[in-house]
């Protein structure tokens, strides 16, 4: 997925510099996709300075940053279930670009999103607006199809909204849904609307495509260049991305979770909001859950480099990695 979102970003008009980061050992990997890119920008016409490379030192200067790295989940597996090791490969890359480009964006692709964005939040120390996750983004994509289908119309003509975790108790905002910007609720096709169907189908449409091709690529890798265009337009989009809320939704806060933010070149600010009853509940369970395993996780890494820093007195890339 992280090489197919890397060819997205590629693509976009604002982007004259691109690093195709791994780590040691995938030289020639790197350097294979590096070289299949640029084939392709002299077919498309593009100018991009592209590199490849395992060295840390060759992020300086990047005002984007997107960590796709971790283990992938397996037909059966929750998103839940990659937490704790997917939690020491986030930790290590946050601190590493904390280290080579302070002064960058982090964009957390890595599952479980919203517990890996608050673990690059506070591995990194980087100031909340500066590191968010893909969050709800790509179901809020996912929903809006489906509901452009039913009412057969252009998927542009579709506003909707997912918030809290890009997982099971995932929140729909049928309150800030419009078709042809009208409400949905005003619609007499409403109350045959399959709602629950729809969200029951964007809940396993990662799964599902897990199971049937391996992975999920083209709709996550779109989904995070349509990121990295508003940040790099300066666009001032309202996207739906796990950030750092304090008490936005409903005074309910202090955790990473899929909200509506606007994006910016100086990153990403969650708009206040005000849901419905029903929302709210299913939005607290949603944050409930999410606090409870991030503070799991972050507890765990926390006593995990303390046991390294006591070994060694220094920690080292592979303690860390693997
Ligand atoms: N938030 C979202 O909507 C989505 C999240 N994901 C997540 O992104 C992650 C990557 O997914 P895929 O690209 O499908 O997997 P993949 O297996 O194709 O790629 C994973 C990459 O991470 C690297 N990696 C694995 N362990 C590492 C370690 N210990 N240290 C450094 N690098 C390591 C691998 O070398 C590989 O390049 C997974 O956690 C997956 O669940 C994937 C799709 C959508
Ligand atoms: O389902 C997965 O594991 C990958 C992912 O997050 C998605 O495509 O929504």
């Amino acid at each position: 997925m992280g090489q197919f979102a890397a060819y997205a970003v590629s693509k976009i008009p604002f982007v004259s510099r691109l690093v195709l980061f791994g780590r040691e050992g995938n030289e020639d990997f790197l350097e294979g996709i590096k070289l299949d890119f640029i084939d392709s920008f002299s077919a498309l016409g593009r100018d991009v300075k592209l590199s490849a490379s395992t060295n840390p030192g060759d992020i300086e200067g990047s005002d984007v940053v997107i960590i796709t790295s971790g283990v992938p989940r397996s037909p059966g597996q929750d998103r839940l279930d990659l937490a704790k090791q997917n939690a020491r490969v986030v930790a290590y890359y946050s601190k590493m670009i904390a280290g080579y480009a302070p002064d960058a964006i982090i964009m957390v692709v890595s599952n479980p999103v919203d517990v890996m964005t608050a673990v690059a939040l506070e591995c990194s120390g980087f100031i909340p607006s500066r590191v968010f996750g893909l969050g709800t983004h790509l179901d809020s994509m996912r929903l809006k199809s489906y509901i452009a289908n039913h009412f057969s119309v252009h998927v542009s003509e579709v506003h909707t909204r997912i918030i809290g975790e890009h997982g099971e108790t995932m929140v729909p905002l049928w309150s800030a849904t419009t078709i042809g910007g009208i409400q949905v609720q005003n619609l007499p096709e409403f109350s045959s609307l399959p709602k629950d169907e729809f969200v029951e189908c964007v809940k396993v449409a990662g799964s599902e495509i897990i199971n049937k091709c391996g992975a999920t690529i083209y709709g996550p890798g779109e989904a995070i260049a349509t990121i990295v265009r508003t940040i790099l337009g300066n666009e001032n989009r309202i996207l739906s991305v796990s950030a750092y809320i304090r008490s936005e939704v409903n005074d309910i806060g202090d955790v990473c979770i899929g909200v509506p933010v606007r994006i910016n070149r100086k990153g990403v600010f969650p708009v206040p909001i005000r849901i419905s009853e029903e929302e709210v509940s299913g939005f607290q369970r949603s944050v409930d859950r999410i606090k409870s395993i991030t503070s799991e996780v972050l507890s765990d890494l926390k006593s995990e480099n303390a046991e390294i820093d006591k070994k060694n007195n220094v920690v080292h890339e592979n303690d860390l990695l693997f």
